[in-house]
C-alpha cells in the first residue's frame, strides 16, 4: 500500500510540475575517491540540491551553483548523522517544479538511501547500488543480505528506462538503467544466498579518507577544528 501511495504521489507531482519540464541536471566527478557528486536544479525557480558531495570539490560545486545562479536549498548525504534535516523514507525533497522521492536501500550503511525523481526518471542510488557493482557490506555496519533485498525492492521495482546514477563508479562508466543492471549486474543476478557469499569474499582495501571522511560526515561534513 506504501508503494503505490508513492507512485500515486509521485505522478500528481510531476503533473503539478508541468511534466516535461527539463530539469537541470549535472554529473561531477572527484577522481581520489572515484565519487559523483550531482546538481539538479529547477530552471524555472532556480532552486536546487546538492546530492554526495566530497570536502575536496566543495569550492568547484559552490562555483558552479553561482555560476548557473542557482539557490541551493539542500545538499548533504544520510545515515544518522547530524543536520538540519532528516529524511526517512517516502519523504519528499521540493525543489521548483520537482521533488526527489526517498527510498531507504540500506545494506552498504544503515542510513543510505536512494533518492527517486518524482517522474521515476531517473535514481540516485549512492552507494547502495552502482553500474554492475553494488556498495561494499564489509564495514560501518554493512549488512550483504539488507542490500541484496534493498537493490531488489526499491530499485530494480522502478521503470525500466530509469536512469541509475551512482556514488561512485571505479570503471569510467556514469550513468544505466533499470533494464541493464538486473541482468548485466554481476553481483545482483545471484540468488541472495550467493550474494552473501560473494560480498563476505571481496577482501577489498579500505577505501582512501575513509577513516576521515566517515566521522566528518557524521557531523554533516564539518570538519574538526584544528588542535
Ligand atoms: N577499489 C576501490 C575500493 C573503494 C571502495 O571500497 N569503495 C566503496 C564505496 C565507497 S565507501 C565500495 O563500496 N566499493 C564497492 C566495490 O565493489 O568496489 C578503490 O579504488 O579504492
Ligand atoms: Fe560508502
Amino acid at each position: 500500500m506504501a508503494g503505490l501511495a508513492l507512485r500515486v504521489a509521485g505522478r500528481q507531482l510531476s503533473q503539478r510540475g508541468g511534466s516535461g519540464a527539463p530539469i537541470l541536471l549535472r554529473q561531477m566527478f572527484e577522481p581520489e575517491s572515484c565519487t559523483y557528486t550531482y546538481l539538479l536544479g529547477d530552471r524555472e525557480s532556480r532552486e536546487a540540491i546538492l546530492i554526495d558531495p566530497v570536502l575536496e570539490t566543495a569550492p568547484r560545486d559552490a562555483q558552479l551553483v553561482r555560476e548557473l545562479g542557482l539557490r541551493l536549498l539542500y545538499a548533504g548525504q544520510s545515515g544518522g548523522a547530524q543536520a538540519d534535516l532528516h529524511i526517512d523514507e517516502g519523504d519528499s525533497i521540493r525543489f521548483g517544479r520537482f521533488a526527489l522521492e526517498t527510498r531507504a536501500s540500506p545494506g552498504h550503511t544503515p542510513g543510505c538511501v536512494t533518492f527517486v525523481l518524482n517522474d521515476h526518471s531517473m535514481a540516485f542510488t549512492g552507494d547502495a547500488l552502482l553500474i554492475r557493482g553494488c556498495g561494499r557490506t564489509d564495514f560501518q555496519q554493512g549488512c550483504a543480505k539488507t542490500l541484496y533485498h534493498s537493490v531488489h525492492e526499491k530499485i530494480f521495482t522502478l521503470p525500466s528506462d530509469c536512469l541509475i546514477y551512482p556514488a561512485h563508479d571505479y570503471h569510467g562508466l556514469t550513468v544505466s538503467t533499470v533494464e541493464e543492471e538486473p541482468t548485466l549486474n554481476p553481483r545482483l543476478t545471484l540468488s541472495c544466498e550467493e550474494f552473501v557469499k560473494v560480498m563476505d569474499n571481496l577482501n577489498l582495501p579500505k577505501p582512501k579518507q575513509i577513516d576521515i571522511a566517515v566521522p566528518a560526515n557524521m557531523r554533516c561534513g564539518v570538519q574538526s577544528p584544528p588542535s
